[in-house]
């Protein structure tokens, strides 16, 4: 039985749900947030090592300013998404918004789930904010059909070696693990790692179509419900084409 390892942004959900409802929100509640929060130790430490790229040593209003303009430019640093994963707590926990999920998404993961499969995920949001989409998702609390949470502290998407360190820490081989990514680029990295993978091209995300020489060879399918993870290689899943 594979093990199955997802993406989240443009893979389970759809990334206007991320650019449209998280970021303007962790952007709003920055300034608020550090003055309120800034002494205690777990989000001064994420505040100190976004300070060190900021340029050093700088003012907290200053270190907000700059981490809202990652936020504008869609950055991956730790640190900023460490504190995402705090911002967005309240959020979800007054009901202010649910994580979307695309349909297919939740009914192919409890499937899955169902017929045996380990599920895991890895994304650029932090684990506890992966918690967070998971348990507060339109589909209801996602986190029990999950094994295990990986972020960029194990290491970049794009980077062969966070593969490697995955499928160590998971105790599988890495041909016996899927990747489900919308980003060629992290496929790439699986791929050369030993991972099988399969490029999710979600319309709504993606409206040109991603096909041919842009897929890298890449099994490609526009729905989970294309996936096919107990049939040996995801290629051969209905509605892949590389
Ligand atoms: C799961 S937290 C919200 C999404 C987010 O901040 C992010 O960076 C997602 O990137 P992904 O690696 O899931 O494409
Ligand atoms: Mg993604």
């Amino acid at each position: 039985m594979r093990a199955i390892l997802t993406d989240i942004e443009g893979t389970t959900s759809s990334i206007s749900f991320v650019k449209n409802v998280l970021f303007p929100y962790a952007r709003a509640a920055l300034p608020d947030f550090v003055r309120e929060h800034g002494h205690e130790p777990e989000v001064r430490r994420w505040l100190d090592a976004a300070a060190v790229d900021a340029g050093g040593i700088c003012s907290d209003d200053v270190l907000v300013e700059t981490l809202q303009g990652w936020v504008d430019a869609d950055s991956k640093h730790t640190a900023l998404k460490a504190l995402q994963g705090l911002l967005w707590q309240h959020g979800y926990a007054r009901r202010d918004f649910a994580a979307h999920m695309y349909p297919d998404a939740p009914r192919a993961l409890r499937a899955w789930h169902a017929a045996g499969h380990a599920l895991y995920v890895y994304s650029s949001g932090s684990v506890p904010a992966q918690k967070l989409f998971f348990g507060y998702s339109e589909a209801g609390d996602l986190r029990p059909l999950v094994s295990g949470w990986f972020d960029t502290e194990i290491g970049g998407k794009r980077d062969a070696a966070s593969y490697r360190r995955i499928a160590e820490a998971i105790g599988r081989a890495p041909a016996d693990i899927v990747f489900l990514s919308d980003v060629v680029a992290e496929l790439d990295a699986a791929r050369e790692a030993g991972l099988a993978t399969v490029l999710l091209d979600r319309i709504d995300d993606y409206p040109a179509p991603r096909t041919g020489d842009v897929t890298h060879g890449h099994a490609r399918v526009t729905s989970f419900a294309d996936i096919r993870p107990g049939d040996g290689d995801p290629a051969n899943a209905p509605g892949a084409a590389g």
